[in-house]
């Protein structure tokens, strides 16, 4: 893996909901591949917009995005699905598929990507009890809590080592001990070469990842635009 190639390219991205004035302006930065990227600001900065930018689900309105090296705006639809498998996603609403179980919940990108079932039972198993969810393997979303529902929707989200992990405030529902636990499990994948982008206000979650670089949102636009990526504060030491 080569330690500069960037896996996400934006030059001058702009997203205008509606006809309203753009909720994401001049947005020029790249992220490399490997990496680990806090993504903060105030609330409505535009976290959420620029992530959704990341994982596909709006185009911008003007604007360059390269995933994977590969134009993404204007990249025919029936192409995104392929695309998208190459990406976890935790979002902020979790998204569980209803009737299916904790356990299937976590299951499905390995379906996806061709595992044998026989071969389900031993890596979904592990990672429910990493998440503190091993005795709760048959709830169905509707019956879990909401930071339940959570952790779910995180082992999802890295169960297949995705090449990008995307995550819209992913400790937003849980106590200081599970959003350790949690980071440490992001921490991990990224260590194996996955490129970790989180989205969060907590302060804490910064000071866990040292190594970390901080994209910093301000009404919409960039608030370090030459691309000079800061490193997040120091925490205290354990
Ligand atoms: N689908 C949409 N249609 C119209 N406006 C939207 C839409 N989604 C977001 N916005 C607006 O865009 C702005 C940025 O919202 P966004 O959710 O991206 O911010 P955020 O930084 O993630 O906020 P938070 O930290 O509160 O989640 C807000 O003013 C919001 O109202």
């Amino acid at each position: 893996m080569s330690a500069t190639r960037s896996i996400v390219q934006f030059e001058n991205v702009g997203l205008r909901y509606g006809t309203g004035a753009e909720t994401l302006s001049d947005l020029t930065f790249a992220l490399r591949e490997g990496g680990f990227y806090f993504l903060t600001g105030p609330s409505g900065a535009g976290k959420t917009s620029l992530l959704k930018l990341l994982y596909m689900a709006q185009r911008p309105s003007r604007g360059l995005i390269r995933l994977f090296s590969e134009d993404i705006v204007t990249m025919p639809r029936d192409r995104l699905p392929g695309f998208r498998r190459r990406i976890g996603v935790v979002f902020q609403d979790f998204r569980l598929v209803r009737h299916l179980s904790a356990f299937d919940n976590i299951a499905l990108p390995l379906r996806v990507a061709g595992v044998e079932e026989g071969d389900l039972a031993t890596p979904v198993t592990e990672m429910l009890s990493w998440v503190g969810l091993g005795h709760r393997a048959s709830a169905r979303p509707a019956t879990l809590s909401g930071g339940e529902q959570q952790r779910v929707a995180i082992a999802r989200a890295v169960i297949a080592r995705p090449e990008l992990l995307i995550a819209d405030e992913p400790t937003g529902n849980v106590d200081p001990d599970m959003a350790k636990r949690l980071i440490h499990l992001f921490d991990a994948l990224n260590k194996l070469g996955t490129t970790v982008v989180v989205a969060t206000h907590d302060v804490h979650l910064l000071t866990r990842i040292p190594r970390a670089e901080m994209l910093r949102l301000d009404r919409g636009q960039l608030a370090d635009p030459t691309g000079a990526l800061r490193h997040p504060p120091k925490g205290p030491e354990e």
